[in-house]
């Protein structure tokens, strides 16, 4: 590659190469003029020096970059081969004619090496013709999608820049920005890629072109500063400036604040002429007052030129050879290393690669597109690229989806096909919020594991610790929530948590190489969360609108309003205009995914865990889940299984304390399954003959299960006795007078419809006391002699009635089917308890353990089906 130094240095010798023979000839022309004739040998030695300049200034800025219009008229040199992004490149500016009839073009270093900038702004003609012509050459010469032109136009002066309209919804140039505002978060969007190369997270950037109609009026100091720092570092990470109408360019001297800058003013002796400041890194001539020679700028393309190379250049970017998802699958998976950062290719920008990260500069994402848009597509696009960049030990993926609808089904296995993608941790579909808060939760969790490991290795980051510590699994962790505003529906506990946990994740995560793409259809009803002082969303510098997304963009930015499908505003700016790319991505078709996971699943560790997997419509068997961990030497019984990650299962434990005891509220069927789980879960954890299983069916509609339940347990060699109402008081009487308790052989009261033996419990029948209090006596001794109830109420009021004022502790758990929060809470003494009664869905309370879990109870398969029929 050849350097600017050097490359401007070859065209500064030539120039004086040519300085030199233009001195010869003027004293020639002037010997001639004084003779007062005119020969050949002078007509032919100013033409060989026009050549012989043309020829030099060729080579510095070669054809786009430098031919004067009419010869790229005429030649119609190839589009985008003139330059190249990271090398440096000179760029014609202007006219010097020393001579009448003996003119050369100026060039001067611009991208890869040094700005522009000219003292007047475009309302001169003049200057708004050098702009068009400066644009022109860049757009034509350089490699389409690698550079863009962040556009201001602070004067509105509209006409300079308006040729290039046609360029702003292919993301080559951005509406042109007149305001203050505006224009501070363009600088920000240089200042951003520069930090992005300094800090060495961005090698590659596209090459941004700060062109300036005019600046605002209303300019600080401070904003001068920062255009003076950009002029400063911008080079080295491929942000350049062509700044019209730069306000300190002082008239007596070239000096201007701004570095690797050549300066171009007006020559307030000659109308229409302009003066060129030596440029960067050279000069002109020894006395370093810039090149002596005033000249004309370089006028603007010819009409239509601009017009059709817009459309030339637009119609390439849009029919470039079709998107295809294996397109964006690299040849070799796993290649790539997530120390610092991930990234990936998503689709194009115009004709170059539309690349996305997740990395320091964008920890987390917004995506939001309106149904139908395309939101999934685009998710699996990314999720499928990171995962054929990355092995399982650089990155996990937790995907959560609260819709109905299949978006993350690819990722687990499933009856049809036992694979799945090896990355995937966690995949939630028609997710709970409470299955969100508990994702959630555990993120918060992992952070604080991964802080622990730093804290031990005595490191501050995450590479660091990766370095430090080869044998500790920390790989980065992206967690995709799908239709996220779900989240915060409610203003209820759920939703608080969420947030909470959300905002910690946000802030945080980044530390800890843990981000967050959440992707919604709507942002109403979560907008009052980016105006919250504390703004979660602040977090999510990396914006992704697909049509009717673009709420998650700025006030002022409509780009996502009529995007077809297939394409997306990547903006990793919050948002604001000028950070607008607009990018198209593939469709990712099923057959292509469908070979991409079995290559990785191919690939994986054996022994690779399979993602622990939510799916809300399921229902759960206890005949399929584990039991739950029993602490001790406790029995625990199970009653469903969890709303959390890894749907552990709910299991509710036995030891003597008063109490001990669970009861099912509701009128539906499922009590009645959650009671024969409880059964089933019981007897595995005895041998046969250690205790006895007592079946109180009191209701019809349980006979059947009831019935199939003793003969399970009987057939597994249990003792199993099948009381009816009268033999079940005389059961009640024997165990609360401590008769037949044997702490080594447990007794299990199942009553299917307890509340159906009330008013009989409650009669005396010539006792002197009534079968009740046998059974709060059982309720409150039983444990300590090893005697445990298990009732479906199908009315709170009933078991409150059962328990009587004193016994109201009296049973320890409970699980909720569809009755009313408050009514529950009223029961066990809690006005404010939460709870909604749900399809496939309970709130188990343990009251011992103060522990509320949103359970999917237990139930015979098919059971919902029966209800609904
Ligand atoms: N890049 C693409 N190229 C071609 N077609 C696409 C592309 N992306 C999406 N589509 C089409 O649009 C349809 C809807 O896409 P997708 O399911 O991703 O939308 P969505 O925004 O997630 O909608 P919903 O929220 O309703 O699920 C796809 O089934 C496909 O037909």
């Amino acid at each position: 590659m050849v350097s600017a130094k050097a490359l401007f240095e070859r065209a500064i010798a030539t120039h004086l190469e040519a300085w030199g023979l233009l001195a010869a000839v003027r004293e020639r022309l002037d010997r001639l003029e004084a003779d007062s004739t005119h020969n050949d040998e002078s007509a032919q030695q100013q033409t060989a020096l026009a050549a012989r300049l043309e020829r030099a200034a060729a080579e510095a800025a070669p054809q786009w970059l430098g031919a004067p219009w009419p010869v790229i008229g005429e030649q119609r040199f190839p589009l985008e081969r003139s330059a190249r992004p990271g090398e440096a490149s000179m760029i014609r500016v202007a006219d010097a004619q020393p001579l009448p009839g003996v003119g050369f073009p100026v060039v001067v270093p611009f991208v890869g090496a040094g700005h522009i900038a000219l003292d007047a702004d475009a309302r001169d003609p003049a200057v708004a013709g050098l702009l068009r012509s400066v644009i022109t050459r860049l757009i034509a010469g350089f490699p389409a999608g690698q550079l863009r032109i962040l556009a201001i136009d602070g004067g509105a002066l509209g006409a300079p820049l308006a040729p290039f309209h046609s360029l702003i919804p292919a993301g080559v140039m951005n509406r042109p920005v007149s305001e203050t505002d505006q224009f501070r978060e363009l600088l920000t969007e240089a200042e951003d890629q520069v930090h992005a190369v300094q800090s060495g997270l961005e090698r590659s950037p596209d090459v941004l072109v700060i062109v300036a109609a005019a600046l605002p009026a209303n300019c600080t100091r401070a904003d001068l500063a920062r255009i003076s720092a950009l002029a400063h570092a911008g080079p080295a990470a491929r942000v350049h400036l062509l700044l019209a109408g730069y306000p300190s360019l002082s008239r007596s001297s070239w000096e201007t604040g701004l570095e690797n800058t050549t300066l171009i003013s007006t020559d307030q002796s000659s109308r229409g002429h302009f003066r060129i400041s030596d440029p960067p890194g050279s000069s002109f001539g020894a006395d370093g007052r810039g090149l002596n020679a005033t000249v004309t700028l370089d006028p603007p393309p010819p009409a239509g030129l601009i017009e059709e190379l817009c459309r030339q250049l637009v119609a390439k970017a849009e029919s470039d050879s079709a998107l295809s998802f294996d397109a964006l699958v690299p040849k070799q998976l796993w290649q790539g290393s997530s120390v610092d950062g991930l990234r990936t290719t998503v689709g194009r920008v115009g004709r170059g690669e539309a690349t996305v990260s997740l990395d320091d500069a964008t920890p987390h994402w917004l995506v939001a597109g309106r149904t139908g848009s395309g939101k999934t597509v685009f998710l699996l696009d990314v999720l499928y690229g990171l995962a054929a960049r990355y092995s399982p030990d650089e990155l996990s993926l937790y995907l959560l989806d609260f819709k109905e609808g299949v978006s993350f089904a690819d990722f687990m296995p499933s009856a049809n096909d036992p694979t799945w993608v090896p990355h995937a941790r966690t995949v939630g579909v028609e997710s709970d919020r409470e299955y969100g808060v508990a994702v959630l939760a555990d993120l918060v969790r992992e952070m604080g594991r991964r802080a622990g490991e730093m804290k031990r290795a005595g490191v501050t980051s995450l590479s660091a610790l990766r370095s430090a510590r080869a044998d500790v699994a920390m790989p980065r962790i992206v967690t995709v929530i799908d239709e996220f505003h779900v989240l915060f529906q409610g203003n209820d506990d759920t939703a608080k948590r969420a947030v909470a946990l959300l905002e910690e994740v946000a802030r945080k995560g980044r530390s800890y190489g843990i981000h967050l793409i959440m992707a919604s259809q709507s942002i109403s009803g979560i907008e009052a969360l980016f105006t919250k002082g504390t703004s979660i969303f602040g977090q999510f510098g990396m914006r992704v609108a697909l049509s009717g997304g673009g709420g998650i963009l700025g006030l002022n930015n409509d780009a996502a309003a009529a995007l077809p499908t297939g394409q997306v505003i990547l903006n990793h700016g919050a948002g604001v205009v000028s950070a607008n790319r607009r990018a198209r991505f593939p469709f990712a078709d099923p057959a292509s995914l469908h070979t991409l996971r079995h290559r990785m699943w191919d690939m994986r560790t054996p022994g690779t865990p399979e993602p622990a997997v939510f799916i809300g419509y399921a229902e759960y068997s206890v005949d399929e889940a584990p039991l739950p961990v029993r602490r001790g030497r406790r029995k625990v019984v199970a009653v469903g299984r969890q709303v959390d990650v890894g749907l552990h299962t709910a299991g509710f434990a036995l030891d003597s304390s008063p109490g001990r005891h669970l009861g099912v509220l509701g009128t539906s069927l499922v009590g009645a399954d959650v009671l024969t789980s409880a059964a089933i879960s019981l007897a595995k954890q005895h041998e046969p003959g250690t205790a006895t299983f007592h079946l109180i069916s009191l209701v019809g509609t349980a006979e059947d299960t009831v019935e199939e339940l003793r003969t399970r347990l009987r057939g597994q060699g249990h003792e199993v006795s099948m009381p009816n109402l009268t033999q079940y008081k005389e059961l009640l009487q024997k165990l609360a007078a401590g008769a037949s308790a044997d702490r080594d052989h447990p007794q299990y009261l199942f009553v299917y419809g307890a509340d159906a033996a009330s008013s009989t419990l409650k009669q005396k029948e010539g006792r002197s006391r009534a079968a009740i209090e046998d059974f709060r006596t059982v309720l409150r001794e039983g444990p300590g002699w090893g005697v445990h109830v298990f009732g479906w109420w199908r009315g709170v009021r009933r078991l409150s009635d059962d328990l009587g004022l004193s016994g109201k502790d009296d049973v320890a758990g409970i699980v909720a089917l569809n009755v009313k929060g408050n009514e529950v809470g009223s029961l066990i003494g809690r006005v404010h308890l939460q709870w909604q009664p749900r399809h496939n869905r309970a709130l188990f309370i343990d009251r011992h353990e103060d522990k509320d879990d949103l359970i999917v109870p237990f139930v015979t398969p098919g059971r919902y089906s029966e209800e609904f029929a």
